[in-house]
């Protein structure tokens, strides 16, 4: 995104307070930001067949399987990659799996294999829904193992929100942060996008405002 149209960074509550009041308006604002990023996924990767959805415990993750239900309709093939289940009061995150499941599609709680002669294809891309503006602690198991390894292959990846492991606030890391080519920010950007130490986990980032005014 060039700069000179770079919206404002907004604070975590700012961030949270709008997309509150979005919600409150009845607004699809997950199915907004799915849309949004499946198309950003397009746009950057390219050519692009094959995509692999890290789902993580909250309703980041239900961004991510959202976008992958756009990218199945472009003809791509996607795998969903659900270590835990979602988080009791995710609701939107629980209902983007009810509609995952309802288009046929299962999820897996382990990356594919990706050395050793029969590893599947690797992918074009990686989404990372992992953890968004939730993150609130030290990364654990399975969590930072499947972004170690994500990491070292070198496929690119798309973070939703903020690289997983990164605060929005502050840019804090807790943990190894996904290290990705580009960050799709929503509603708004987080001080850490902003912040040019992070540059290093963002990679480039674009912001989807889903139609509500910072
Ligand atoms: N609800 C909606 O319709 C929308 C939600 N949005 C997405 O929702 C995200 C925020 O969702 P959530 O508040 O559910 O949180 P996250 O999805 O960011 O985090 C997931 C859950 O993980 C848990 N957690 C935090 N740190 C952890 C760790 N180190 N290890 C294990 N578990 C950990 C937390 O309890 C949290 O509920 C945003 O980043 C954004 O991607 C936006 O797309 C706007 C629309
Ligand atoms: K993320």
């Amino acid at each position: 995104m060039d700069p000179a149209r770079r919206p404002h960074p907004l604070s975590l509550s700012e961030i949270r307070a709008l997309e509150k009041q979005g919600l409150d308006q009845g607004l699809p604002l997950m199915s907004r930001a799915g849309q949004c990023a499946a198309g950003l996924a397009l746009r950057y990767c390219q050519p692009c067949h094959d995509v692999w959805l890290l789902v993580g415990p909250g309703n980041n993750g239900g961004d991510a399987l959202t976008a992958g239900a756009h990218l199945l309709n472009a003809g791509l093939t996607v795998t969903a990659i659900m270590p835990a289940e979602p988080a009791a009061q995710a609701n939107d995150a629980r209902n983007a799996l009810k509609q995952w499941s309802r288009i046929g599609q299962s999820t897996q709680t382990t990356l594919p294999r990706m050395d050793g002669d029969n590893a599947p294809k690797r992918p074009d891309l990686v989404i990372d829904g992992l953890f968004g503006i939730g993150l609130n602690k030290q990364l654990g198991q399975p969590w930072q193992t499947m972004i170690d390894d994500i990491n070292e292959s070198g496929i690119p990846v798309l973070s939703l929100d903020i690289p997983s492991g990164m605060m929005a606030d502050t840019g804090q890391c807790l943990g190894r942060p996904v290290r990705a080519r580009w960050t799709v920010a929503f509603i708004a950007p987080s001080y850490a996008l902003y912040d040019s130490a992070s540059r290093e986990f963002t990679g480039e980032w674009d912001v989807c405002t889903l139609g509500l005014q910072a």
